[in-house]
């Protein structure tokens, strides 16, 4: 049984356009992905695919003019709203994407402290700062205080400590360190080993694949390719997806070639496939309906061409 499972899971907003005219953007659709514990799974993507709406999704913190259908599971039981609330922090943790989720008012020891559920808080709260080359003096600072890479070192610290049995990491890393960036996916690595799990949201597709067991790839709000990080490893024939084989080719050592296009925007998706407009194995079925997502070679793609 995967630990966390998200079944065909859509997201839309409500907008209210000029003369008041209400739209309906569907930013997330038909999305599937699992967590099995003791794994991390890196879930990369363009900005703007839906990567923070999921891991808000999970935690049951959309803004109230989303509506959401489809099912999340937690240890094999549905994730209601009363049970989201009933679990968050407590054990599934949110590394989230902005440091203004730090509370203005309180001394950020005290707030690492806060989340700490068995044995010493002081002693858990400060071995966590060491490891993220927090000085203890920080313990002391509010958050106007920080840096913007000392409250995301809280902001993992917190989540470090939680003793949760699930991390969702929201971009933890940009704007840190070389040295702090490995503590903490080493610290990662060591959580999963235990038995937990880790969904790592990130541009970082490098250190994704060093650290990942699994990589699932966003494209505008839905999942193009869920594989084991060796597809994603030496040459790019593994890969399923011509948008996870754009992606890849596009890092520096894969010769830096950026794919020309953009990503659609919610109020424009196309009827079809939704990476159709800018995939050059497209033919005319592509235009017509949206591929579901299926097995291939051990790993899942959404594309009819995939082989
Ligand atoms: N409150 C909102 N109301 C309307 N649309 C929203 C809202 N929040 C997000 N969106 C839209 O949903 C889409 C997905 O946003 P999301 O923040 O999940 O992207 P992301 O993949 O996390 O991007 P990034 O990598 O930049 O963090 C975007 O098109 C965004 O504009
Ligand atoms: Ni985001």
């Amino acid at each position: 049984m995967s630990i966390l499972e998200v079944k065909n899971l859509s997201v839309s907003f409500k907008q209210y356009t000029a003369g008041l005219k209400q739209t309906n953007h569907k930013v997330i659709s038909s999305l599937n992905v699992t967590l099995e514990a003791g794994e991390i799974l890196a879930v990369v993507g363009a900005s703007g695919s839906g990567k923070s709406l999921l891991a808000h999704a999970i935690l049951g913190i959309l803004p109230s003019n989303a509506s959401v259908s489809g099912v999340i599971t937690f240890e094999g039981e549905e994730l209601t709203s009363a049970r989201q609330k009933a679990v968050r922090g407590k054990e599934i943790a949110l590394v989230p994407q902005s440091v203004n989720f730090l509370d203005p008012l309180m001394h950020v020891g005290s707030q690492v402290r806060t989340s700490v559920k068995k044995g010493d808080a002081v002693k858990a709260q400060r071995a966590v700062f060491e490891r993220l080359h927090l000085r203890q003096e920080v313990e002391q600072m509010y958050p106007f205080q920080l840096s913007g890479g000392m409250a995301r070192r809280t902001l993992l610290s917190t989540a470090m400590v939680s003793g949760v049995k699930v991390i969702i990491a929201d971009e933890p890393t940009p704007g840190l360190d070389p040295v702090v960036i490995k503590e903490a996916l080493d610290q990662f690595r060591e959580f999963a080993n235990q038995g937990c799990a880790v969904m790592l949201i990130t541009h970082d597709i490098e250190s994704a694949l060093q650290i990942a067991d699994k990589i699932a790839v966003f494209y505008a709000g839905t999942t193009v390719e869920i594989a084991k990080v060796e597809d994603f490893l030496g040459q790019s024939e593994a890969i399923r997806h011509p948008y996870s084989k754009a992606l890849w080719r596009a890092l520096p050592q894969n010769d830096f070639i950026p794919i020309p296009g953009s990503q659609p925007h919610p109020s424009a998706l196309p009827t079809g496939c939704l990476f159709a407009p800018r995939c050059e194995m497209a033919t005319p079925e592509c235009w017509e309906a949206q591929p579901d997502i299926r097995n291939l070679r051990d790993g899942m793609v959404r594309c009819i061409h995939a082989t």
